[in-house]
């Protein structure tokens, strides 16, 4: 990786992405995204949710260019990304579309990792070396030749994710990175964005599933018709279930589940907690 990230999901005091006071409506439409303000620092690891029609795919697609922003309204790493070229700005953030199909050309797996790796010019050395690796993080090594339609929809979102990882860049944007997946196949994508953030990427994951949240994120986004509704830490953004529930979004079913058995204590979030929990309450603590 390169020497630009810090270790060990360390959060640093530089802001990745800045967001000041976006407003956006489509022509044909209603305001998508009202007065947004945010920052996300270097390092961290971000969830941003939302019922349908929040907004959310809208604010990512001004972060990666396809839609431009205003002078003054967006940076990245301290850079105002208007004027910035896409093929500028996608050096730095990584998107992973929620639909494979949108970001897959090439007739074969390789060629596709390979392609954003072309394109910055790299050695032809340097693309095999990471071409080889970001299929290996997502386990598609053997189909390295396999003609991309002949996969499965899971398998092509990992050729998609691989196509991203092989950029390095700073910051990846994932939107809905488990549809499609099985069990196994969740569990490894979201180890590897935690892996990922933990090499000291700045990462942000587009997700309906709450579950995920708890189980990974660090700060929770919640978006409600175009307007930031909760932004905090995840264990405090998941005690606000009035606030919530204006999104239609629910806690996880263990979060549920533990406000009945113990209202006063704090937010569980995941299984094990659950488990220490009811652990303390037998020991009589
Ligand atoms: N290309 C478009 N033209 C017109 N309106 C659009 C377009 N794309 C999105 N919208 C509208 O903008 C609003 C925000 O949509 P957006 O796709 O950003 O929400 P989202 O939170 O990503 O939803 P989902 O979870 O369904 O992907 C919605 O009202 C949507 O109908």
């Amino acid at each position: 990786m390169s020497g630009l990230f810090v270790q060990a999901s360390e959060v640093t005091s530089m802001n990745a992405i800045e967001i000041k006071d976006l407003s956006y409506s489509y022509e044909s439409g209603l305001p998508a995204l009202k007065e947004i303000n945010l920052s996300i620092k270097q390092g961290e690891l971000v969830a941003l949710v939302g019922q349908n029609g929040a907004g959310k795919t809208t604010m990512v697609k001004h972060l990666i260019g396809l839609i431009k922003a205003n002078k003054d309204k967006i940076s990245i790493f301290g850079q105002d990304v208007f004027g910035q070229r896409v093929s500028e700005l996608a050096k730095r953030v990584g998107f992973v579309f929620q639909n494979p199909d949108h970001q897959i050309f090439h007739d074969t797996v390789e060629k596709e990792v390979a392609f954003g790796l072309i394109n910055m010019g790299l050695p032809k050395a340097e693309i095999s070396e990471r071409v080889e690796k970001a299929l290996h993080s997502v386990g598609l090594e053997s189909q390295a030749g396999d003609y991309p339609q002949s996969l499965s929809r899971g398998q092509r979102q990992r050729v998609a994710l691989a196509s991203v990882l092989a950029m390095q860049t700073e910051i990846i944007i994932l939107d809905e990175p488990t549809t499609g997946q099985d069990y196994h196949e969740r569990l490894q994508i979201m180890e590897l964005v935690n892996k990922l953030n933990q090499e000291g990427h700045t990462v942000v994951f587009i997700t309906h599933d709450m579950a995920l949240v708890a189980n990974y994120a660090e700060r929770v986004i919640v978006l409600c018709q175009g307007r930031i509704i909760l932004d905090g830490p995840v264990r405090e953004v998941l005690s606000q279930q009035a606030k919530l529930a204006q999104t239609l979004l629910e806690p996880p079913q263990i979060t549920m589940l533990g406000s009945r058995l113990a209202p006063s204590s704090e937010v569980i979030l995941t299984v094990d907690e659950m488990y220490t929990y009811l652990q303390k309450v037998q020991e009589g603590d």
